[in-house]
């Protein structure tokens, strides 16, 4: 976990967000919110279900563009997307996954898809996934899934690391690997944003907790 992880000479704050709307449908789900993460902080993004915690992490990655305010990220206009994409990546859930590739091919795409060198194997094996590496992710359990998720962020971490859920499905000793895999891609310099429901096992990694409630920080 080395590659590409140094953030832009002169960006004190990873992320800064300043009165940002994010509508989805007719919803407004994030409200004016305002954050401040500096460079090499790791914060745990907390809220009940629907609180807007994966819609913070998908604007943070440029993948939803706010209605309203302004933000930057290592000094980069959030509207900036090509260099923001280039510092920032988000893993969570099934995104990026294809149901129809193997865990192994899975991640050979995604580091073919970043011009990355990264030894697959190792990872998968350092996930526990070696047995099931030539098995079609359709076909995988929901904490198979959540460990391959683990894989691409031993392979993947950027500059700003945001991660959705690293906890859920996992057993306990796939807990103790998602503290072990996110505490590497701390010490190797990474920005990290956890949103969890688990605060006592993301405050293991991150100093801080921003509690997400009314589509603002509270
Ligand atoms: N594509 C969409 N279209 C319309 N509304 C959406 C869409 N995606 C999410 N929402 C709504 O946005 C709100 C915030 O959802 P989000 O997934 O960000 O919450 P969350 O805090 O990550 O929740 P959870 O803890 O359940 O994962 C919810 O009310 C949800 O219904």
């Amino acid at each position: 976990m080395d590659e590409g992880l140094s953030a832009p000479v002169g960006a004190p704050y990873a992320v800064q967000l300043r009165g940002i709307w994010v509508r989805l449908g007719r919803d407004a789900v994030l409200r004016g919110l305002d954050l401040d993460v500096a460079v090499g902080e790791a914060v745990t993004l907390l809220g009940r279900n629907g609180a807007g915690k994966t819609t913070l992490l998908r604007l943070l990655a440029s993948a939803l563009s706010p209605v309203r305010g302004e933000g930057r990220l290592f000094g980069y206009d959030l509207r900036d997307r090509r260099s923001v994409r280039e510092h920032v990546h988000l893993l969570g859930h099934e995104l990026g996954l294809y149901p129809d590739l193997t865990p192994a091919e899975n991640l050979t795409f995604a580091l073919r898809m970043h011009g990355q060198p990264g030894d697959v194997a190792a990872a998968l094996a350092r996930v526990g996934l070696e047995q099931a590496a030539g098995r079609r992710v359709r076909f995988l359990s929901a904490g198979m899934k959540k460990r391959l998720m683990l894989a691409r962020l031993l392979l993947l971490a950027r500059p700003l690391t945001l991660v959705d859920e690293p906890f859920a499905n996992l057993d306990a000793d796939g807990r103790q690997l998602a503290l072990e895999v996110l505490q590497e891609a701390r010490q190797a310099g990474c920005t990290l944003i956890i949103a969890a429901h688990e605060p006592e096992l993301s405050l293991q990694v991150a100093e801080r907790a921003v509690l997400l409630d009314g589509g603002v920080v509270q």
